[in-house]
This record gives structure tokens, C-alpha cells and sequence, in this order.
């Protein structure tokens, strides 16, 4: 059992806190924000994320996790201080680094004994040298700092999950008795452990996001070409994955890719690159694919209608992806925003991102308390996250409830063939279109 910090409690932090103390560590987690530490404190997650609230409260109640905003009360006992702030992309591309040199600034401050600083975040190349450097500037205590970079690989809607299962945890380090420290912290996950170099470690993050998104816009390529030639991108991907080289995961068309990470993650591996005087050809079409498809729907529901003024849509799912309540980069918003420029009404739902959108999306937005009361009298219908409560959801009720039953499924929640049996015009991504027309 060991003493750690952890600096930043938003998905990252939080979960790794939660799950340190699950594995019988004493953590104390650290955040600048008052209301979070307090929420937290009072046995409540900020986010929505599956298994999360229960698994904190039992480690509160264990007396192994604590949560300050008092970074010297959490770095006096602590042998191990992870940072998890955020790392957000500037308007130049590149990750804005200002939390990391602020945690930096604080552990050189507080920390009172030897200890091993280990980066989370997500960090471009040589960052965790800068920490390091920036850490020994302020230092006030004679102690010895060393810096082990150990990247995130969670999901969000799976993160305590991926925690618990990832396929391989990573060490980058150039002292080897810390690197054998953080391996033991981690052994009881039983996950395989990949160790290597410190600038190794920071760059196999961003080419995982980079290759994983690659992916992504590569089946949308894919997709598009499949609604040209009238193949079924679905059929498609599975023959593709049955090969064991290409694999299943990261096939599914939709709207693009968003969320917290790939967005900003290839924007600053890019930026990298060509910093370093290297033009990143293929991601630079990975981010301009992305860009094209998260408004696909859009340029389907002008092909169908032709002006959109007046027209009263419903838009199902705002947040980035199923299982989590973040709007970060969720292809709702470039969509929303596009439909209301357009002169259309707009009515979402989503199960639990609401409150959320609420806050971000144009005030105009109304907002229903059902997927019936959404589709109610609308014109079409847009369905932006695969929640499950979409995918369960039947189809009689569109016809029912909607002035004309169209849908634009922008995440292939419904099958062809079952849509067939309805009266309802259906349009997906990479799949023959149902129904076409068939109320005009
Ligand atoms: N969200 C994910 O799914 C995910 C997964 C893997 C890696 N990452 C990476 O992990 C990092 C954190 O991501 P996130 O989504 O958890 O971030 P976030 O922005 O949700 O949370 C960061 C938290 O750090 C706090 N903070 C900022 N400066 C602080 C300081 N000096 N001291 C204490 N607290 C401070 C903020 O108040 C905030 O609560 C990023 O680099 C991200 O790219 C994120
Ligand atoms: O086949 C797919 C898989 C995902 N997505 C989209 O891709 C985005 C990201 O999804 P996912 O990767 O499941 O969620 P994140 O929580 O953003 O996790 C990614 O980003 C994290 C932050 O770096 C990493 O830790 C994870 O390993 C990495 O999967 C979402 O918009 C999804 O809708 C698709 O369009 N098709």
C-alpha cells in the first residue's frame, strides 16, 4: 500500500483515484475547483460515468480516498503525485500547457519528501522533461524528484472498466527503480506492462488516438463511398474485421469522431509534426475527413428538403458518445448550430447530457423530457448519439408521433431490413437509404 496524490479530478483523475484506492492504496485526490472537492466530498461524481459513485463512496468509506484543495496537505505524505489536469487545445493547434505548470509549480512548493511525479495527462513530446524542470526551479524542500510518464488509455462510458481491463499499462522512465515503483503500485490491475523511455511513452499516446481516429475516417471514406456504389458499409466493416490483422473495433461509420481526446490529440500531433518540419499528410486528411462527416446529416436533411427554414427537427443524443453526459467536441453542436442557422426549430433529448447542453447549446434549443415528447409533430428526426434508449426505442412510435416519419440516423441504430417492415423514410451513413422520398 502506498501514499499518492493525484492532481486534477476530471475524468482521468477521478477515475484513476477511485480505482488506486480500489486496489488498496491511500489517495488523496487535489483539485483548484472549490464546488468539485465539495461535491466530491459530499459522496457525489461530477460526471456520469458507469460504476464510478459507487466504487467512490465504498473507498470514502474505507478511509483510502480523500479529496483537498489543499496541495500541501495532499503532497506532505505522498511517496507518488500523479497529474491529471487537463491539457486543451490553444487556437494555434498546439496543447495548452498552462495546468501542467501550474501542478508543476505546486509540487515543487509543497512536495516534502523524495517522490516520483507521474504524467497522465496527455502531453506532447518533451513535456514531462519541462515538469521536471519546472519542479526543480521551485523546489523549496531538499528532496529528489524523479518523472515517469505513464499515459491514459481509458474511454469515457468505460473508463472504471478500461482501468480495471485495459490491454497494457504504460511506464516511460529514466530512473528504473521508479519505473519498478509505479509498476508495483499497478500490479494488482494484472495488466500487461509495457516499459520504455520517457519521450517513447508521451508519443505512443498520441499515435494511439492518431491511429485510432484514423480508422475512424478511414470507414467513413469507406461509407461514403458504399451510399455512391450502394454496398452496405456495415457488411463491409465486419468482412474487413474478420481479418485478424484489421480487427473489429474502430470500424463503426457515424458522424465523425469527438470528444475530449481525438480531437485535440491529432490537432496537437499535427502540430507536432510540423513543428519539427514534418508534414502529417495522412492525419492532416484524417482532421479534414472528420470535419466533413460530423455534418453529413446536414447536407442529407438539404438534399431531402431543400430549405430548412420552418421545419422542426428533433435531435436525439447530444453527447460525444453513449454513456457519458460530455458535450466536448460532440458532433450535437456543430449540428444543432448548423440547423438553427438555417432557420430550423430544434427540440433535443438525450438521457443524461442534458444539463450539460443546457449550458452550451444556442438558447433557442428546447429541450424535452422524452424521446416521445422530442419526435412529437416534427418534420424529421436526428439521431446524433447510439444511446441504448434510441436503439430500444420502436419504430411504430415515429410513425405515430411524427408529422411525416423521416430519420436521419447518423449512427446506424436500426437495421435496413427491419426498417423496411415501417412506412418510414430512412437515412444512415454507408447504407442503402429506406423508403426514399416516400412522403414527399
Ligand atoms: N477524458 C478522457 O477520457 C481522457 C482519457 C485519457 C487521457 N486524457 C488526458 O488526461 C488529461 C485530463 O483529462 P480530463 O478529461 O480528466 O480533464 P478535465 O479538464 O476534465 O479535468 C482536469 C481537472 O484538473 C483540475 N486542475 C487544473 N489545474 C489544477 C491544479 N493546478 N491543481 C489541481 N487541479 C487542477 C481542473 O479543475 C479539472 O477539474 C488530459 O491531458 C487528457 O487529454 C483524458
Ligand atoms: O468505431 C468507432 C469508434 C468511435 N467512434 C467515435 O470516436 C469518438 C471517441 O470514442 P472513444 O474512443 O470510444 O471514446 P474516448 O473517451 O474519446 O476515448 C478515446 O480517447 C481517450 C483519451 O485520450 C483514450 O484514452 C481512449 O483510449 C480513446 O479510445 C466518439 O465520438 C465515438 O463516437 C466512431 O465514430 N467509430
Amino acid at each position: 500500500m502506498k501514499n499518492l496524490a493525484i492532481v486534477g479530478t476530471g475524468y482521468v483523475g477521478l477515475v484513476t483515484g477511485v480505482c488506486l484506492s480500489e486496489i488498496g492504496h491511500n489517495v488523496i485526490c487535489i483539485d483548484i475547483d472549490q464546488g468539485k472537492i465539495d461535491k466530491l466530498n459530499s459522496g457525489k461524481s461530477p460526471i456520469f460515468e458507469p460504476d464510478l459513485e459507487e466504487l467512490m463512496i465504498k473507498n470514502i468509506k474505507s478511509e483510502r480516498l480523500y479529496f483537498t484543495t489543499d496541495h500541501s496537505e495532499a503532497f506532505k505524505n505522498s511517496e507518488v503525485i500523479y497529474i491529471a489536469v487537463g491539457t486543451p487545445q490553444k487556437s494555434d493547434g498546439f496543447a495548452d500547457l498552462t495546468s501542467i505548470e501550474q501542478a508543476a509549480i505546486q509540487i515543487g512548493l509543497h512536495a516534502k519528501r523524495d517522490v516520483i511525479v507521474v504524467t497522465k495527462s496527455t502531453v506532447p513530446i518533451g513535456t514531462n522533461e519541462k515538469i521536471k524542470n519546472i519542479i526543480l526551479q521551485y523546489l523549496v524542500s531538499d528532496i529528489k524528484v524523479d518523472i515517469v510518464s505513464n499515459p491514459e488509455f481509458l474511454r469515457e462510458g468505460s473508463a472504471v472498466r478500461d482501468t480495471f481491463y485495459g490491454d497494457r499499462i504504460v511506464i516511460g522512465a529514466e530512473c528504473q527503480d521508479a519505473a519498478n515503483l509505479i509498476e508495483e503500485i499497478n500490479k494488482p490491475f494484472q495488466i500487461p506492462i509495457f516499459r520504455t523511455d520517457i519521450i517513447s511513452a508521451e508519443m505512443i499516446k498520441y499515435a494511439s488516438n492518431a491511429f485510432l481516429a484514423t480508422k475512424i475516417s478511414f470507414i467513413n471514406e469507406i461509407a461514403t463511398i458504399c451510399e455512391k456504389i450502394g454496398a452496405n458499409v456495415e457488411d463491409v466493416a465486419i468482412g474487413m474485421g474478420q481479418d485478424s490483422r484489421i480487427g473489429y473495433q474502430f470500424l463503426k461509420p457515424g458522424l465523425g469522431y469527438g470528444g475530449s481526446c481525438f480531437p485535440k490529440d491529432t490537432n496537437a500531433l499535427f502540430h507536432i509534426a510540423t513543428h519539427e518540419d514534418y508534414s502529417f499528410a495522412l492525419l492532416k486528411a484524417v482532421i479534414d475527413v472528420n470535419k466533413k462527416q460530423q455534418t453529413l446529416l446536414v447536407d442529407k436533411v438539404k438534399q431531402r428538403f431543400g430549405i430548412l427554414e420552418g421545419k422542426k427537427f428533433a435531435v436525439l443524443g447530444l453527447a460525444f458518445k453513449p454513456n457519458t453526459d460530455d458535450l466536448r467536441e460532440a458532433a450535437s453542436i456543430v449540428n444543432i448550430t448548423r440547423f438553427i442557422e438555417e432557420g430550423a426549430e430544434v427540440i433535443a433529448f438525450d438521457p443524461v447530457a442534458m444539463q450539460n447542453a443546457k449550458r452550451i447549446l444556442p438558447a433557442t434549443v428546447q429541450f424535452a423530457q422524452s424521446i416521445e415528447e422530442a419526435i412529437h409533430g416534427t418534420d424529421a428526426v436526428f439521431i446524433v448519439t447510439e444511446w441504448k434508449e434510441f436503439i430500444d426505442f420502436p419504430l411504430n412510435k415515429y410513425v405515430e408521433l411524427m408529422k411525416k416519419p423521416i430519420i436521419f440516423d447518423g449512427r446506424n441504430c436500426y437495421s435496413i431490413i427491419k426498417m423496411m417492415g415501417y412506412p418510414i423514410e430512412y437515412y444512415s451513413i454507408g447504407r442503402p437509404v429506406v423508403n426514399e422520398n416516400y412522403n414527399k
